[in-house]
């Protein structure tokens, strides 16, 4: 059976959603050390924000299949070392968006009131109404960074309280955000603009630090600012000094530079200030969505199906997926044997998709095929997740084209490889039954099923030649369980494809290519 470790508080469904597949060890709170130790045993991580998985807890998790983000940011993976080790990582990308949405809502509202600090003052037993006279956000205008799923329910919230809004976000059309009743502006006028500024955007190299002291100083001195997103876009100490100078009139935070918050001079900001400690997805609705939702991928990843929600697997959608099931094997097993007869150093792979197969939804076949080309080389540590960056990293060119005229089956697959045995091809379809079929070796038309174990030779179409090979192979104790023989013209150049039930014998190739009339052999395992 497989087994998981749950390494932060997880909310039961998802471990009962685990249960049905593995065992599930919940083991919260470890230090790195702690977790690198005991990686090795599990095929999947599941985590929330809590748990940092480095390069290291990666590279230790040798059984690893799949790691599970409860929640939305998956800025504490190490997703391309994951990739790299074939690890699918994936999160819940809408579980918790109402969650965070609300939670900048309040923060909005909190700050406006001064709310947390009204409430410490009555629970001392004070009953000052004088200090917290606040500030309406109605009719005051809302300038939104980054319009994604929670900046749009913070638009459609703040736009019924009757709030102007701006956005910025330079990835959607001026269209959408008009939709969301946005006006689409650059961060400059954003900043000019706005009494309320609300962050909805990842931390990513060009995010980190987008508020910085330069950018509060354009902002006016009665704006408050909130990030619910992610800690380290806003500079604390530059926020800090903004704050303790009168030059914006608030702040509040829900994510910090470093988690937990450390020494930090916000603490000591009055009622300008509200810290909250990375809450935003903290709801039971949201933490029962993203366990549901993450549970379900780790279990089905552990069964073999594909993840709904993988954030390191390209355009791997579970219908097309679907879809393309059958014919990934076939992609897999052509790109198995070109790459074999080939040579072990492939520099160029042309994947052509044929017939009905000749549409973008086809791409994952192109994975497949690449997949099978490397298996070769790199046996279960290649598969769908990282065989397109080992190609990329072998210095292997791939090649996609599309030929919806090709029409003698539904769908066909052509893979043409160039290596250290030259360059070779295959081409593949799937029969009425579904079953695999070679079509065409090196130009010449066969029709044959893969078999585990097969020997090609190319030779003069002659008489005699077929008896003196299955004599050769027999002499050597080597059992011959069906053969084909392709050709363009009679006598002419033919290949010959045969199936044997166990590997070939070394040495015996050569001996293969020394019968007169075969000019070249070639022995492949499926
Ligand atoms: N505090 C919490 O507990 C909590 C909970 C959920 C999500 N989050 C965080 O909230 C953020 C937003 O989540 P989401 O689900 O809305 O994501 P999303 O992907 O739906 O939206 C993000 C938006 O940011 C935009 N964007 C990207 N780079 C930008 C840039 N440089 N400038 C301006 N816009 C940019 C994108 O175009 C996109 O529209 C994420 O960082 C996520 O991790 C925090
Ligand atoms: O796990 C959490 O509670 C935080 C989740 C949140 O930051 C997210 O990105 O989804």
């Amino acid at each position: 059976m497989s087994k998981v470790l749950v390494s932060d508080p997880i909310d039961q469904a998802g471990i009962d959603i685990l249960s049905q597949v593995a065992t599930v060890d919940v083991k919260t709170n470890l230090k790195p050390a702690e977790l690198i130790e005991i990686i090795g045993e599990y095929d999947a991580l599941m985590i929330r924000s809590g748990t940092q998985v480095t390069k290291e807890i990666i590279e230790a998790g040798t059984q690893l299949k799949i790691i599970g983000r409860a929640g939305v940011g998956v800025d504490n993976v190490d997703v391309p070392a994951a990739t790299r080790q074939g690890i699918v990582v994936v999160n819940s990308p809408e579980g918790n968006t109402i969650a965070a949405a609300e939670h900048a809502l309040a923060m909005m509202l909190s700050l406006s009131r001064y709310i947390p600090d009204a409430n410490a003052s009555v629970k001392r037993n004070e009953w000052d109404r004088k200090t917290f006279v606040g500030a309406e956000v109605y009719k005051k205008t809302l300038g939104i960074v980054g319009l994604g799923k929670i900046g749009s329910h913070v638009a459609a919230v703040a736009r019924a309280m009757g709030m102007r809004l701006l956005a910025f976000d330079p990835f959607i059309s001026t269209e959408r955000a008009e939709q969301i009743g946005c006006q689409l502006v650059d961060l400059d006028l954003l900043l000019q603009q706005a009494d309320y500024i609300t962050l909805h955007i990842p931390k990513t190299p060009e995010t980190t630090h987008l508020i910085n002291a330069e950018r509060l100083a354009k902002m006016k001195p009665n704006a408050r600012i909130i990030n619910c997103a992610r800690g380290g876009i806003i500079d604390e100490d530059a926020l800090a000094v903004a704050l303790k100078e009168g030059k914006i009139a608030g702040a509040a935070l829900d994510v910090y530079e470093s988690e937990p918050l450390g020494e930090s001079q916000l603490r000591a900001i009055g009622k300008e200030i509200i810290l909250t400690p990375h809450l935003g997805a903290s709801t039971s609705e949201a933490q029962v969505n993203v366990a549901i939702d993450v549970a379900e991928q780790i279990r089905d990843v552990l069964l073999g199906l594909p993840a709904r929600s993988a954030v390191n697997i390209p355009g791997l959608n579970p219908d097309v997926l679907e879809e393309l099931k059958p014919y990934m094997q076939l992609a897999e097993t052509l790109g198995r044997l070109v790459g074999q007869l080939a040579g072990g150093r492939v520099e160029l792979l042309n994947v052509r998709l044929q017939g009905e197969l000749a549409t973008n939804k086809s791409q994952p076949l192109v994975v497949a095929a690449l997949k099978g080309l490397l298996y070769q080389a790199l046996r279960e540590r290649v598969n769908y997740v990282n065989a397109t960056i080992e190609a990329k990293e072998r210095g292997i060119r791939v090649i996609e084209t599309r030929d919806a005229s090709v029409k003698d089956y539904a769908g066909s697959l052509h893979l043409e490889a160039t290596g250290t045995l030259g360059t070779h091809s295959v081409t593949g379809a799937l029969l009425g039954d579904g079953e695999i079929y070679l079509t065409n070796i090196d130009g010449f038309p066969i029709s044959v099923p893969p078999s585990q174990y097969m020997v090609f030779t190319l030779h003069r179409d002659m008489p005699g030649i077929i008896g003196k090979l299955g004599s050769l192979l027999g002499s050597f104790n080597v059992n011959i369980a069906s053969m084909q023989v392709g050709r363009k013209i009679v006598r002419g150049d033919a290949v010959m494809a045969l199936s044997i039930d166990d590997p070939l014998p070394d040495g015996i190739l050569t001996e293969i290519i020394k019968v007169p009339g075969i000019r070249d052999a070639y022995t492949v395992t499926l």
